[in-house]
């Protein structure tokens, strides 16, 4: 039997919405083989963050060298990485093992407003995980700190989009769960070809905790299936919807949405 194979590079959240709890959940439902390598433990539930507790780095490397020495993931995903040292042995973990189909979600803060990604390490995102990407999943404001200027308008995501192709990214999906003055939630997909609308009607509710890791993951799983970049992000898309639509009411403020929701919905067709 073959199963297909990923890997997350994330933090844990310990509330089991966000990060590697998110992925590997994710990656589950979709029919994928998991693994992980953890960066940061984050004391963490529906109510916010109350701890980030970085890994020390020789954990972390040897972590990324147990993997690569011995599993062949054929898709990894990158999401909080909080510093610049992690980033620079992420970088060159993804080289040495040539795991060329790297998705990376650039986690920088929670929702809850919360660092996930040191203010200094966003250069070492940019200058050294950026160009290893098959495809970065921002939202409108990681976009904005990534080409430092601001995006308004859905012309300029797609010239976002278009210059962060210029900064060496294969593709880029700009997320529009932050632009609420739309009734669509639209994501722009871009492969440095053509831009592709990837929407579906917003869901008006606050448990929206851990939609991006979710979705970067549902990205990562489909394309460790060997599908191609635009059907990996229209079945992420319907996953993240789905699990918004089907809250789990779990917890007191900002619950997790439900990873179960996708399979179960295709069960009962
Ligand atoms: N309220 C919503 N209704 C429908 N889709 C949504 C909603 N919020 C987010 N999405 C979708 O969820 C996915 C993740 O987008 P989002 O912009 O929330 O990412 P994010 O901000 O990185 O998430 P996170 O805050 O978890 O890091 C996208 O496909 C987006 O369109
Ligand atoms: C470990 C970890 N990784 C990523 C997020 C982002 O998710 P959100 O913005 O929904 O809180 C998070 N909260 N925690």
């Amino acid at each position: 039997m073959h199963i297909p194979q990923a890997l997350t590079i994330a933090g844990s959240d310990s509330g089991g919405g966000a990060g590697i709890q998110a992925d590997l959940k994710t990656f589950q439902e979709l029919g994928v083989y998991g693994m992980s390598v953890i960066t940061a433990i984050t004391a963490q539930n529906t109510a916010g963050v109350q701890g980030v507790y970085p890994v020390e780095m020789a954990g972390i490397v040897q972590q990324l060298h147990s993997i690569g020495d011995d599993l062949q993931p054929v898709a990894v995903k990158t999401g909080m990485l909080f510093s610049a040292e992690i980033i620079r042995e992420v970088a060159q973990a993804v080289q040495a093992y040539g795991w060329t189909t790297l998705v990376i979600d650039p986690v920088m803060v929670a929702k809850g407003g919360s660092v996930l990604l040191q203010e200094q390490a966003v250069q070492a995102l940019i200058q050294e995980l950026l160009p290893l990407a098959a495809v970065i999943t921002p939202n409108v404001p990681e976009a904005e700190l990534l080409i430092g200027r601001p995006i308004r308008t859905l012309a300029e995501r797609e010239q976002a989009a278009s210059q962060l192709i210029d900064m060496g990214a294969r593709a880029v999906v700009i997320k529009g769960g932050h632009d609420t003055s739309t009734a669509q939630a639209i994501d722009v997909l871009y492969d440095g070809r053509s831009f592709h609308y990837v929407e579906g009607p917003r869901i008006h509710t606050p448990h929206t905790h851990g939609t991006g890791c979710t979705y970067s993951a549902a990205i990562t799983a489909e394309l460790a299936k060997h599908n191609d970049l635009l059907t990996a992000v229209q079945t992420a898309k319907a996953f993240v919807h789905a699990a918004i639509e089907d809250g789990l009411g779990i917890g007191s403020v900002h619950g997790p949405t439900n990873h179960f929701a996708y399979r179960q919905r295709r069960a009962v067709r």
